[in-house]
């Protein structure tokens, strides 16, 4: 997307642009009037009821932000499984069972809506992007710098690909390092293991039902339900990019996490099947047309035509992720042309997925919220030629 025009703030300036001037008498009955505050009684009165209302507000200012992270704390923090919340008062919503051919899962005990968070959890530790030791070496000395409970979370997690020539208790290291590959995940640049929401199972472009995503301000990952799930029914995320088709995606699966994927889109019979396969062939496609408006190759209404037909058959296959970004694309590209009314819609649009998918308090929503009310405000107004390109008719 194009870089990010910035608007200079207004300085406390006069009408010509210039700080106003004091004039001689001002300045010099300033820095004559130098005795103490207490023989200048109004003067002082009205500095010390500044300060007093400086140290109010400082406090209030210190006691509401306590208040509201510990708000944040107690809506957003899950308890150990099967526990109940003495905070929240409820249970999660899942539990952590076994179930047959797929190891330990999560199991909704509720029906849960769309966009509730089911998890919000810090790593166990992380592994920076680049390394100088080798991975089992730095796997196992940051494993060693976790105190005891840290340690056992991390030695029951499941893993898969161990090498066939060792034996797994004469090679503990080699153990970690296929626990961290079979179950850390991105946290930014870095990847990191969060023994809680690991247990989550994978499930192709319309099985999966809660999605994953990193706040790098917090340092925590939070999982949301991407969709209702019934009681009963399994919380899946994604391992891999589901836009591919099975026979990828299933040779990728069976590589990196040593199973043969039977979700509900890789179970379709042949035919229904290969249906789901030519949409994602379609979904990658429409993408790529999508990027050619960043190129100049296609118009603003072309742009969001393409968003508008991307949206339904990916509608079709079941594939609701990403729909917050592409909204918020669409939002790029009608503000761009200074399409106000698009603008507007789109960001609705956007803000309404972005909070599913990644919480109301996301910096996605927070940074789009203001184009809703004030489309003019959008970072990419005005950047390109004007043109009416249209909202989401629906969507
Ligand atoms: C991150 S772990 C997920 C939790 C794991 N089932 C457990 O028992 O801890 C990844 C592993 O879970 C299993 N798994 C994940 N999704 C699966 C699926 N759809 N079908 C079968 N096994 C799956 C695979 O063994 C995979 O390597």
């Amino acid at each position: 997307m194009p870089v990010e025009r910035r608007k200079g703030k207004s300085k406390s300036k006069n009408d010509s642009g210039k700080r106003p001037e004091k004039n001689y008498e001002e300045i010099k009955a300033e820095a004559e009037d130098t005795r103490p505050l207490y023989i200048k009684p109004l003067r002082g009165a009205l500095i010390i009821t500044g300060l007093l209302f400086l140290v109010n507000g400082v406090v209030f200012a210190i006691w509401g932000t306590a208040t509201y992270l510990k708000k944040i704390e107690e809506v957003t923090s899950t308890p150990t499984p099967g526990e109940v919340d003495s905070k929240l008062g409820y249970r999660q919503p899942f539990e952590v069972l076994d179930l047959p051919g797929r190891g330990k899962g999560l199991i909704a005990t509720r029906d849960i809506e769309q966009g509730e968070l089911l998890i919000k959890e810090k790593p166990l530790f992380v592994v920076p992007p680049q390394i100088t030791t080798s991975p089992t070496e730095l796997v196992a000395s940051l494993l060693g710098q976790l105190p005891v409970e840290g340690r056992d979370a991390f030695w029951n997690l499941s893993y898969v690909n161990f090498p066939r020539e060792l034996v797994p208790e004469e090679h503990p290291d080699e153990v970690a390092l296929a626990i961290f590959e079979t179950n850390a995940v991105s946290a930014g640049d870095s990847v990191g293991i969060f023994p809680r929401m690991a247990r989550l199972n994978h499930g192709c472009s319309g099985a999966f039902n809660s999605v994953y995503s990193w706040r790098e301000r917090e340092g925590a990952l939070y999982v949301h339900a991407l969709k209702p799930v019934k009681k009963g029914e399994e919380l899946l995320t994604v391992y891999t990019n589901t836009k591919q088709r099975r026979s990828d995606r299933r040779a990728y699966l069976e590589r990196h996490y040593g199973f043969r994927c039977a979700c509900r889109v890789c179970s379709l019979e042949d035919e229904s099947s290969r249906q789901s396969d030519n949409r994602l062939l379609a979904i990658a496609e429409e993408y790529q047309k999508f990027s050619g408006w960043g190129q100049e190759q296609i118009d603003g209404r072309e742009a969001i035509e393409t968003v508008k037909r991307l949206w339904k058959i990916e509608d079709e296959e079941g594939y609701w992720s990403e729909r917050g970004q592409l909204a918020a694309d669409a939002a790029w590209v009608a503000a761009s042309h200074s399409d106000g009314s698009a603008t507007k819609q789109w960001a609705e649009l956007a803000v309404k997925w972005f909070t599913f998918e990644l919480g109301r308090d996301s910096e996605q929503v927070v940074n789009l919220l203001p184009a809703v009310n004030h489309p003019q405000k959008h970072t990419a107004w005005a950047q390109r030629g004007a043109m009416i390109v249209g909202g989401p008719d629906g969507l």
